[in-house]
């Protein structure tokens, strides 16, 4: 069976400026892998290489073993991104958006049918925004607008879920029902990779931890268990110096 995810090498340079240095991260089918590290360490660089969305200078990326100039079948990898461009000047509706998430598998052949319908309720009550699928997105707070975003991609029913701080700003219950989503659709074998500065109530779900340190993956291994003062609520969960039985240092 062929990788979800496969990056080799893979380097990427803005204005001549090495981001990501010659990184290798091969993700298994089922695989629950939190990318952490400090702000511009290169994470959400890291996760958009991995989906070639950012062209490599050098190295190269695989979605399901293909490259992804030739990859065809988008509608089974979810993408949230870290950034909100919705609501823009377009009045779409959460509902809108969120149906967007199905666009990949619909064709002229085969336009919205019940079963778009349906997903797209599913998505919404799964992120708790089943009352707000009528209201314009830009009426949104920041942490519910990313609610919209998960259910986009959710919508689509992919087999891997790509997700850029999909917790960033969303309320303490709802990290909670979006834990509870990932951990049934991780349950029926979907593979998550997720940027994250803080795990929160996921941080049971996740089976790898990559830390980025300067464009490079510097730790990688189980998630660190969290002890002490680092159990505290709020405390960041990035720990650049986890044990060396919990983590393996990457040559
Ligand atoms: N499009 C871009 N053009 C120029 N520089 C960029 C671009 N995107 C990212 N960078 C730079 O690349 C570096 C890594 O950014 P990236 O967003 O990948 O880090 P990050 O670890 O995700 O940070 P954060 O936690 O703040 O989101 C940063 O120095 C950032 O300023």
């Amino acid at each position: 069976m062929s990788l979800p995810f496969c990056l080799t090498g893979g380097e990427v340079r803005f204005e001549r400026r090495l981001v990501l240095r010659g990184v290798d991260l091969a993700v298994r089918p089922g695989e629950v892998v939190a990318v952490m590290g400090a702000n511009g360490s290169g994470k959400s660089t890291l996760v958009r290489a991995l989906l070639g969305l950012v062209p490599l200078s050098a190295g190269r990326t695989e979605l399901y073993g293909m490259p992804p100039a030739k990859f065809r079948d988008w509608k089974r990898i979810g993408y949230v991104p870290q950034r909100l461009s919705i609501g823009g000047g377009v009045p779409a509706t959460v509902r809108e958006i969120v149906a967007s998430g199905r666009i990949a598998r619909q064709s002229r052949f085969r336009p919205s049918s019940a079963a778009d319908r349906l997903a797209v309720d599913h998505a919404l009550r799964a992120v708790g925004m089943a009352d707000r699928a009528r209201d314009p997105a830009q009426e949104l707070s920041g942490g519910q607008q990313q609610r919209v975003l998960i259910a986009r991609a959710l919508a689509g029913e992919p087999d891997s879920l790509v997700m850029d701080e999909p917790t960033a700003g969303v309320d303490a219950q709802s990290q909670e029902t979006l834990a509870g989503t990932l951990r049934d659709l991780v349950g029926q074998g979907r593979t998550v990779v997720l940027v994250a500065h803080e795990l929160g109530p996921l941080e049971p779900l996740i089976t790898r931890s990559v830390v980025m340190e300067a464009g490079r993956i510097v730790h990688e291994g189980v998630p660190p268990v969290p002890q002490g003062e680092c159990a505290r609520p709020g405390h960041d969960h990035v720990h650049p110096h986890a044990p060396a039985e919990e983590s393996h240092l990457l040559s």
